[in-house]
C-alpha cells in the first residue's frame, strides 16, 4: 500500500478542517480543567438521600439533582413559573451561584461537534475523525519506514529539516492521543447517528401505586440511603402534578425506580456494559472528570495547526528536491528507463545527469519514481538509482518497489543498478543491493554490474559513467553539478594557524551565524540544526562544487568551528585559508548521521590522526554530561599538527575526556602511530568494549585501515571484530 500519496493528500486537505477540529478542542479541553478547579465535591461515602435532602431544605421546586463528571453538584428546579440551575454545596446544599455553559462555549462547542451546521455538519466531522485515524496510522507507519522498522519508532533519532523533525516528533509524541480522540469520535458520532445502541437497556413501565400516604421525603427513602453520591449521576424527582410518577436514581452501578408514597424500589437495573462503554469513551474524548487527560488532549488539539503546517512545509520542500526533466519521454514510447528511489533528493539530480547525457545521444528516455517500475515493449535498457534508508531499507515511497519488480516476468531487457548510500551505515547501500539481488535471480539481463555510490560522491558516478561509454559503446557525457541546497552565511570569528609540517598549514577556523529566525527555520532556509560529527558545505567562489568539512562543535556551542588543511591547489582550502576575522563565507549543513554520537553513558573510543581530531574535539566539547570518553589522537609533532591540543588538555583537566593518549611520529620516542598507542592500550580497550564502548574514527583512509587491523587483532580475544561492531551500530568512520 502507498501510504505517502494517502497522508499527503488526506493531510492537506482533511488537516484543513482538522484545524478548526484541533483549535476547538483546544478551547474546549479548558472546560473540564475549570470545572474541576471551580467543583465543590461532596464528602466521600456522601448518601445520595442525605444529599437531596439537604438541597430540597434550600431549593423549592427541584426537578433534578445532577453529579457532574467533575464532581460539581447541580440542581434544576422550577419554582415560580421560572427555571434554573444552581451549583450547590452538597455539604449544607447552599447555593453557590447559577450554572450555565457560557455562550462562548455553546459556540465552541457547535464548531467542534458539527462546524455549526447541524447533521451533515457532523458528518463532516465524522469524517474528519476517520481521516485523522488514517493520518495517524499512515504517519506512523511512515515513520516507522524512515527509522528503520518498528523497534527504532520510540527512540530512533529523527533527521531532516525542522519541518520534518517538528512533524515527526510532535507526530511520534501525540500519535497515540490522535489516535483515541479519533476513534472516541468515530463511536460517539456512530451512537449519534444510532448506528451503534449506547444504552441497550429499555425503562421498565413503573409507576408509584395510588393511595392517600403522603409522599416520603427524599432523606427516608432506603434505597437512596444506601447510595453513595460518589456514584450518582442523577436523580430525578417525582413530578408533584403526577401521582403515579416514581423517583428515578441514576448512578454508576445501576438505575433504579422508587415508589413516592412507600419508598420501596419498584425495580433496579444494573448498568449495561454498552453505557459503561460508552461513558469510558466519553470521557475520554472530552476529558470530562479527567482534568489531566483533558490537558493532554488540548496539547493535542494544539499540535494539530503544528502538524498542518510543518506537513505543508515538507510537502514543499519535497516538490522543490525533484529536478524538472524537461524531455521526458513518455514511458510508452521510451527506449530507455530511469526509476529512481530518493528520500533526500539528491539521487534525482543524478538521475537528471544520466537521463540528460542519454537525450544528447538521441535517446528517448523516460525517468520516473521507482514504484512505477514497468517496463515497455519499446524500451531497449533500464537504469535503476537507488539510495538506502533506515536499516538498509527503501526510501519511503519506494516501500512497496521491490515487491512491484520481483512480481514481473522477467524479460529481455537489461537491468542496471546504481546505488547509492553512506558506508558509516551497516547495510551499506542495502536495498540497492536488494534490488539487484531480485533482479539476477529473477533472470534479468544487466549492461552493468552493481555499483555502491558512497557519500554521493561526484568522482565516483563520473567513473561510473565512463564505464558504462565504454559498455554501450557511445560516449555519454554525465554532468553532474551537485544540487546545492539552500545556503547560508557564515562569518569569520576567528582563527587559530598551525605549521601542519610536511603536509602543509592547517587552521581550525570559527565561524558565526546570524540568527534567522524561526519562520526561516521552519521554511528552511535558516540556520539548521547541526552537530557535532555533521558535515558543513562550503561553496567557493567560482566553483559549483561544494567541498566538506567535518564539524567540531554542536549548534548549542553558538558557533561553527571546523579544522582545514591547505592543500596543493586546493580551490576551497586554499579560499579558506584566506580568509580575515569578518569575512563571509556561504554554507550549507550535510547530515552525517551514522558518525554524530547519540547521547548515552556508555564509554566513547575516539581515535583520530591530524586534522581527523577535529569532529572528535566536537564529542569532546559537547560531553557536558561527562560520559567516559577516551581520546587516541595520531599526530607528526606536538609543536606543528597537534591541532585542539590546548583545549583537549583543559578538557581533560574537566573531565569531559577521561583519558588521551597520543602517538607522534616524527619525534623520538613520540609513540609512532594511533594503531601503535591502541596496541600499547589493548587491556584498556578490550574492557572498554566489553562494557559496550562506542567506536569513532576519524582521518585518512590508511589511518582507519590501520586502526581497523589493530582494533581485530585487539578484539580477537573477546570474540568481536570491527565488522560485528559496525553491524551493531558502535563503530563508524569518517574518512577523507
Ligand atoms: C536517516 C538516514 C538513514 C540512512 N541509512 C542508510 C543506510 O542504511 N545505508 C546506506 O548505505 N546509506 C544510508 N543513508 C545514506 C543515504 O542513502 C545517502 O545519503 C543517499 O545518497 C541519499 O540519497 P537521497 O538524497 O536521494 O535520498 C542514510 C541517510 C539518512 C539521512
Amino acid at each position: 500500500m502507498q501510504w505517502r500519496p494517502i497522508h499527503r493528500w488526506l493531510g492537506l486537505l482533511a488537516g484543513a478542517l482538522a484545524l478548526v477540529i484541533g483549535v476547538t478542542g483546544l478551547i474546549l479541553a479548558f472546560f473540564p480543567v475549570r470545572d474541576t478547579w471551580r467543583a465543590v465535591p461532596a464528602e466521600p461515602g456522601l448518601p445520595v438521600a442525605v444529599l437531596a435532602q439537604r438541597a430540597t431544605e434550600r431549593i423549592a421546586g427541584i426537578e433534578e439533582i445532577r453529579r457532574l463528571p467533575s464532581g460539581e453538584i447541580v440542581v434544576y428546579s422550577f419554582d415560580g413559573g421560572q427555571a434554573r440551575a444552581s451549583r450547590i454545596d452538597p455539604a449544607n446544599g447552599q447555593v453557590l451561584g447559577d450554572y450555565q455553559a457560557s455562550a462562548v462555549e455553546r459556540w465552541v462547542r457547535n464548531l467542534h461537534r458539527s462546524f455549526m451546521l447541524d447533521d451533515p455538519g457532523r458528518l463532516v466531522a465524522a469524517g474528519v475523525a476517520l481521516a485523522m485515524l488514517l493520518l495517524t496510522f499512515s504517519g506512523i507507519l511512515m515513520l516507522a519506514r524512515r527509522l528503520g522498522g518498528w523497534r527504532h519508532l520510540a527512540s530512533g533519532r529523527i533527521r531532516g529539516t525542522p519541518a520534518q523533525r517538528i512533524h515527526g516528533i510532535s507526530g511520534r509524541i501525540l500519535a497515540l492521543v490522535l489516535a483515541l480522540s479519533s476513534l472516541t469520535a468515530l463511536y460517539m458520532s456512530a451512537t449519534t447517528f444510532s448506528l451503534i445502541q449506547a444504552d441497550s437497556a429499555t425503562d421498565p413501565d413503573v409507576m408509584s401505586v395510588p393511595g392517600d400516604q403522603p409522599d416520603r421525603t427524599v432523606g427516608s427513602l432506603p434505597l437512596l440511603r444506601a447510595l453513595s453520591t460518589d456514584g450518582l449521576r442523577k436523580l430525578s424527582f417525582p413530578a408533584a402534578d403526577d401521582p403515579e410518577d416514581v423517583w428515578h436514581v441514576v448512578t454508576d452501578a445501576g438505575d433504579g425506580w422508587i415508589d413516592r408514597r412507600s419508598g420501596h424500589v419498584l425495580s433496579w437495573q444494573p448498568a449495561s456494559t454498552a453505557r459503561a462503554f460508552y461513558d469510558w469513551v466519553y470521557a475520554l474524548h472530552t476529558g470530562q472528570g479527567l482534568w489531566a487527560w483533558a490537558l493532554v488532549l488540548g496539547l493535542a488539539g494544539l499540535c494539530l495547526p503544528v502538524f498542518w503546517v510543518s506537513g505543508f512545509l515538507i510537502w514543499r520542500q519535497g516538490r522543490a528536491r525533484v529536478p524538472r526533466l524537461a524531455d521526458n519521454s513518455p514511458a510508452r514510447r521510451a527506449d530507455t528507463l530511469i526509476f529512481v528511489a530518493s528520500e533526500g533528493g539528491t539521487t534525482w539530480g543524478f538521475a537528471k545527469a544520466l537521463h540528460d547525457a542519454l537525450a544528447r545521444n538521441g535517446h528517448r528516455v523516460h525517468t520516473a519514481p521507482l514504484e512505477q517500475f514497468q517496463v515497455t515493449e519499446s524500451v531497449r535498457q533500464v537504469f535503476i538509482l537507488a539510495a538506502t534508508y533506515g536499516d538498509g531499507q527503501a526510501p519511503a515511497h519506494a516501500a512497496r518497489a521491490l515487491d512491484r519488480i520481483v512480481g514481473q516476468k522477467a524479460g529481455g531487457v537489461p537491468v542496471s543498478v546504481l546505488g547509492f548510500g553512506d558506508r558509516q551505515f551497516p547495510a551499506f547501500c542495502g536495498y540497492a543491493e536488494a534490488l539487484d539481488r531480485a533482479l539476477r535471480t529473477a533472470g534479468w539481463p544487466l549492461t552493468m554490474p552493481l555499483e555502491c555510490i558512497h557519500q554521493q560522491s561526484a568522482q565516483q558516478f563520473a567513473r561510473w559513467g565512463a564505464a558504462l561509454s565504454e559498455a554501450l559503446g557511445e560516449t555519454l557525457t554525465l554532468e553532474y553539478v551537485p544540487r546545492v541546497p539552500e545556503t547560508f552565511t557564515l562569518e569569520l570569528a576567528e582563527r587559530q594557524d598551525y605549521a601542519g609540517g610536511p603536509a602543509g598549514p592547517a587552521a581550525i577556523l570559527r565561524l558565526r551565524w546570524r540568527d534567522s529566525g524561526l519562520l526561516a527555520r521552519l521554511l528552511g532556509r535558516g540556520m539548521p540544526r547541526f552537530r557535532a560529527g555533521d558535515l558543513v558545505g562550503i561553496v567557493p567562489p567560482g566553483s559549483p562544487v561544494p567541498r566538506y568539512y567535518s564539524l567540531a562543535s554542536g549548534f548549542r556551542d553558538g558557533f561553527l568551528e571546523i579544522c582545514v588543511r591547505r592543500m596543493p591547489d586546493g580551490v576551497c582550502s586554499g579560499f579558506l585559508h584566506g580568509l580575515k576575522p569578518g569575512d563571509r563565507i556561504q554554507a550549507f549543513i550535510k547530515p552525517n548521521p551514522g558518525f554524530t554520537l547519540e547521547t548515552s553513558r556508555r564509554p566513547v573510543v575516539l581515535i583520530g590522526a591530524g586534522t581527523g581530531v577535529a569532529p572528535l574535539a566536537g564529542f569532546i566539547r559537547g560531553n557536558v554530561r561527562k560520559a567516559p570518553m577516551f581520546l587516541y589522537f595520531g599526530a607528526r609533532n606536538p609543536d606543528e599538527d597537534f591541532y585542539f591540543g590546548a583545549v583537549i588538555r583543559r578538557w581533560l583537566e574537566e573531565g569531559r575526556l577521561t583519558a588521551l593518549r597520543t602517538a607522534f611520529s616524527r619525534i623520538k620516542d613520540g609513540g609512532g602511530y594511533v594503531q601503535d598507542a591502541l596496541r600499547r592500550d589493548a587491556d584498556r580497550l578490550r574492557t572498554l568494549v566489553s562494557k559496550g564502548a562506542v567506536l569513532r574514527i576519524c582521518g585518512s583512509r590508511p589511518m582507519a585501515t590501520g586502526v581497523a587491523e589493530a582494533l581485530n587483532e585487539i578484539l580477537g580475544p573477546l570474540g568481536l571484530d570491527v565488522r560485528r561492531l559496525r553491524e551493531r551500530g558502535r563503530y563508524a568512520e569518517d574518512i577523507f
